[in-house]
């Protein structure tokens, strides 16, 4: 250990994202041992000056996963890599041929450059969505990661991400440069809210549209498993840090993130956040039938076809989101306690004051705003 302990250098990939920054926080906050940390985005965000100088040496890099010269000469000497980066993209905003080389490549050109520069700990964040809901509409009612489940996957961004873990599973034990195993492991958050959540954002600003009032179009008893940001960024801090000396137990292991957060429906659990924002939700039954709303989906996937050539017409409802939206997809399971000590750092309570307080700032402010 030198520099009162602080021998080791942290790569995150996608360090300026929603959950990148979280984690690019978390890590400068919760891990004593870092020397430097180094954040790799294919756009790197402005806050990021600010971190130096510090007790940690933040270096930003600005390069692309799917140029693996760029992987290679961000990882050269670097003892962790947190592989965040991806499109995250149930939307149809990008071709899907784009969703593959980012999401499937990139990983390929994670891994590779970790066998080539002697990297030897991966923690990839890969996503519920690699299981399920599967095309099949199935349920996955509080189950864990032994819970059997048909994963059966058409759509362009989950396909990504089961392809991308299975890469980075299959990869741990792999020898690196130096001739030492890699260790990895994947961890699959459900769906993340938080700080600089831009998808709370929009329905918060929909809502004030329409006087403050959000319509209910997902039935009450359907779930949806969420995930306060900090606490997937603080999972990934373990997991990186105990990934050496638990190489045995963890090598090669999914872990989904899981805290304290209610289990609701999607949109109720969205008023947790923007009730105290001063949004209701109309209806304690969908107001409008799902065959009508699945029309809607069917005719926003045909204007975005229509249009294509001539523009990128996206909407909140699709075929796609309108089926995830209405399949329960909740998780129960205490594997990340059991295999590496993971504790929620934030309960819910906190996890929510500090996600409305986020929104609450962003009141009145036009169009989404560079985080701080
Ligand atoms: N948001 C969620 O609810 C959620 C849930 C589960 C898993 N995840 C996963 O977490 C990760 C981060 O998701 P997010 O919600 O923060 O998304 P985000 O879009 O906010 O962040 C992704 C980051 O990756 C970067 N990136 C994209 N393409 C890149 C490339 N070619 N090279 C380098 N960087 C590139 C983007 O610039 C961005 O900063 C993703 O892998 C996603 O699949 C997200
Ligand atoms: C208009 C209604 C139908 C409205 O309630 C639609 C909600 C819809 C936009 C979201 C419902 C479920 C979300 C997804 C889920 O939380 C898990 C995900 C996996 C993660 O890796 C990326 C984000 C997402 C795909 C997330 C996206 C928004 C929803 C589809």
């Amino acid at each position: 250990m030198t520099d009162g302990g602080r021998d080791l250098v942290y790569l995150v990939t996608g360090g300026c994202g929603f959950l990148g920054e979280h984690m690019v926080r978390t890590l400068l906050e919760m891990e004593p041992r870092l020397r430097e940390l180094r954040v790799f985005d294919l756009h790197l965000g402005p806050w990021l000056e600010a971190l130096n100088p510090g007790p940690v040496q933040v270096t930003p890099i600005q390069g692309d996963v799917t140029r693996a010269e760029d992987v290679v000469a961000a990882l050269a000497g670097a003892d962790v890599v947190i592989h965040m980066a991806g499109l995250v993209d149930v939307w149809g905003l990008n071709d899907p041929e784009i969703i593959y080389r980012v999401n499937v490549q990139g990983t390929q050109n994670v891994i590779d450059a970790c066998v080539q520069t002697g990297t030897r700990f991966l923690v990839y964040t890969s996503s519920m969505e690699a299981l399920g809901p599967n095309t099949k509409g199935h349920p996955f009612y509080r189950g864990n990661e032994d819970t059997p489940y048909e994963a059966i996957h058409t759509q362009p961004y989950p396909r990504s991400k089961a392809q991308a873990e299975r890469l980075v599973l299959e990869a741990n034990g792999r020898k690196v440069r130096g001739g030492l195993p890699l260790v990895t492991c994947a961890l699959r958050p459900t769906g993340i809210y938080g700080e600089g959540h831009q998808l709370m954002l929009d329905f918060y600003r929909n809502a004030q549209c329409t006087g403050g009032w959000l319509f209910r179009t997902i039935p009450a008893s359907v779930e949806h498993g969420r995930v306060y940001a900090g606490n997937v960024a603080w999972m990934h801090v373990l997991a990186a840090r105990e990934l050496g000396s638990r190489a045995t137990t963890m090598g090669g292991q999914i872990y989904f993130c899981y805290d304290d957060s209610p289990y609701k429906s999607y949109e109720d659990f969205n008023l947790e956040i923007l009730g105290p924002c001063g949004i209701r939700l109309l209806g304690t039954r969908p107001l409008l039938p799902y065959f009508l709303l699945f029309l809607l989906a069917i005719l926003n996937a045909f204007l975005q076809w229509l249009l294509r050539p001539l523009v990128v017409y996206t909407a909140l409802i699709n075929p796609y989101t309108l089926s995830l939206a209405n399949t329960t997809f909740t998780v129960h399971t205490d594997k990340a306690q059991r295999h590496f000590d993971y504790q929620p750092l934030y309960g819910w309570e906190e996890s929510r004051d500090r996600t409305v307080s986020w929104v609450k700032t962003r009141k009145g402010h036009p169009g989404p705003l560079p985080r701080d």
